[in-house]
């Protein structure tokens, strides 16, 4: 293990994995230092068995402290700490987000993020195969990362489709062309039958590389600093204590990972730090705020006449989606139903082994919460407070999907073919109030926080355009974490695309 190295980038996830890869290739001596350990799972590279990962020893586990606006829950976040980070947990949807995102992720003061910007990333990213997916990149460019149509279809999930398509919506067979509208079978980051993460396409196939050091079960604990510059890292593997110097520091580690370091580091908001006994090495008072994240709420259903199979492996368990606008007047859908060939129980729920899932999507948050410490000391818990369902827009949303979702439940391809019957929200369930009740006792994470440390030049942004940290020298942020707004739709293509901008802006 060097001393030293140009660049330390801490988190081997989504972002991490592609900062690592083009610096790598571009002849930096990188130091990447990972938490977790290995992406030896089966579960992990078997789409069938991504439920078996939550709770596992690849989640940090993280939950929420209890949430005022949602029964007083506690909710689990799970995110991946191995080597691939939470795209080796993920469900591997591939989804750009939409014009508007990016335009407006330029008007707050973000020049070079613009949907016209990024569009040629991504297409640099994707390395696209199979039939459906209609918006390739520029011929002669192919990236690293496989993208495909989530096929051949589980039959409940084209009844599933079918079923949106009498309410109403159209088929739209390339999410990814700007449109976001209608009902589509996913692409997804899989290549025959296996996951294809960040870890496995962009940062294995160069370990061998002589300016490459990875360091697995490293968990970094906070940032060594002269002054406001950044000189490198201390972290630790099991009990012991290690240090490494760069010229520079490349913050990968997640949204609630990458906030969590910085506060550790004394860079934060400094009444708080002060509060906590952490010493203040740089009043940035936007850390760990604007946390915000996209909800899911089950709506269940056993069937009488067909029987819905379990996937069989190497096919997920999630195959089609839908985006949908649930009033008049919006910009972006504000809904993403996902759907699943199994029942989402939560544990309190209860109900036959068989049948499948529309789990009812919120993607336009405008609730948000924060991150804090509950201390000074390393171990002392980290408060992830998404104060979800705060805003009553929110629940409006969720409230409409779930709606829609139980109104294909009882469609002529579901109720009729399937002989579909609804198990949860449940017939009892009926009348706004109650839908809105139970939109409250049921809501989960979507898994798609972010903007701990927003991109701006405002007085809580975190980092600049270029992901450099305000106020604080040889410091970069490149993840979830840097987003100002969350995108429409999953959150990990537009993770990549920033690891890609983040290397591009060192090498430039
Ligand atoms: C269960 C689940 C399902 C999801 N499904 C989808 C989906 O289908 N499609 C989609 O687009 N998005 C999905 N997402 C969201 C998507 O995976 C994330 O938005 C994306 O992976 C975020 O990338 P990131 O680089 O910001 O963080 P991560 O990929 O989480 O990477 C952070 C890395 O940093 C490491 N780390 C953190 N702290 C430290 C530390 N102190 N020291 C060292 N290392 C550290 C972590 O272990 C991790 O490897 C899902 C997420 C989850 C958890």
């Amino acid at each position: 293990m060097p001393g030293r190295a140009d660049v330390i980038v801490v988190g081997a996830g989504s972002a991490g994995c592609v900062v690592t890869r083009r610096l790598v290739d571009a002849g930096v001596r990188v130091v990447l230092l990972e938490a977790g350990g290995p992406d030896a799972n089966p579960a992990i590279h078997d789409p069938s068995r991504m439920g078996e990962l939550w709770h596992g020893p690849e989640d940090w586990d993280f939950y929420t402290v209890p949430q005022k606006h949602a029964a007083g829950r506690r909710l689990h976040l799970p995110r991946g700490r191995v080597l691939g980070g939470s795209h080796a947990l993920n469900g591997m949807i591939w989804v750009r987000g939409c014009p508007h995102d990016f335009d407006h992720w330029a008007e707050l003061g973000n020049p070079g993020w613009s949907w016209n910007d990024v569009l040629p990333i991504y297409a640099a990213i994707e390395r696209r195969s199979g039939t459906g997916a209609t918006s390739p990149g520029p011929p002669g460019i192919e990236g690293l990362l496989d993208v495909a149509p989530n096929l051949p279809l589980h039959p409940i999930q084209q009844s599933i489709v079918d079923a949106a398509m009498q309410l109403g919506l159209e088929f739209n067979p390339d999410y990814n062309d700007g449109e976001l509208d209608g009902v589509s079978v996913q692409q997804v980051t899989m290549r025959a039958g296996q996951r294809v993460s960040t870890w496995s396409a962009y940062a294995a196939p160069v370990t061998g590389a002589p300016n490459l050091t990875v360091r697995t079960g490293a968990v970094v604990r906070r940032l060594l600093l002269a002054g406001t510059r950044v000189t490198g890292v201390e972290f630790e593997i099991g009990n012991r204590q290690h240090r490494v110097l760069a010229d520079q520091v490349i913050l990968c580690a997640g949204t609630i990972g990458s906030p969590a370091i910085l506060l550790r580091s004394g860079i934060g908001p400094a009444d708080e730090l002060r509060a906590v006994g952490v010493d203040v090495a740089a009043d940035l008072p936007g850390v760990g705020t604007n946390l915000h994240d996209h909800l899911l709420c089950p709506v269940i259903f056993g069937t009488t006449r067909r029987q819905v199979e379990p996937p069989r492996p190497g096919r997920s368990v999630t195959q089609t989606h839908l985006f949908w606008r649930s009033r008049s007047g919006l910009a972006v859908p504000d809904t993403q139903p996902i759907h699943f060939s199994v029942p989402m129980y939560e544990p309190w729920m209860q109900g036959p082994e068989a049948g499948f899932s529309l789990m009812a999507g919120m993607i336009s948050p405008e609730s948000r919460g924060r991150v804090r410490l509950s201390g000074a000391r390393p171990h002392d818990e980290l408060l992830i407070d998404l104060d979800a369902l705060a805003d009553e827009r929110d629940v409006d949303s969720l409230a409409a999907s779930v709606e829609q979702c139980r109104e294909m439940g009882r469609s002529a391809a579901l109720a009729g073919e399937w002989g579909a019957y609804e198990l949860y929200p449940g017939p009892g369930v009926t009348g706004e109030a109650a839908v809105r009740d139970y939109v409250r006792r049921a809501a989960i994470t979507y898994h798609h926080q972010v903007g701990t440390c927003t991109m701006g030049v405002h007085s809580m942004a975190v980092v600049d355009p270029s992901l450099r940290a305000h106020g604080v020298n040889g410091l970069r942020i490149a993840d979830a974490s840097v987003m100002p707004r969350v995108t429409t739709g999953n959150t990990n293509a537009p993770s990549i695309l920033i690891g890609e901008r983040a290397a591009s802006f060192v090498l430039r």
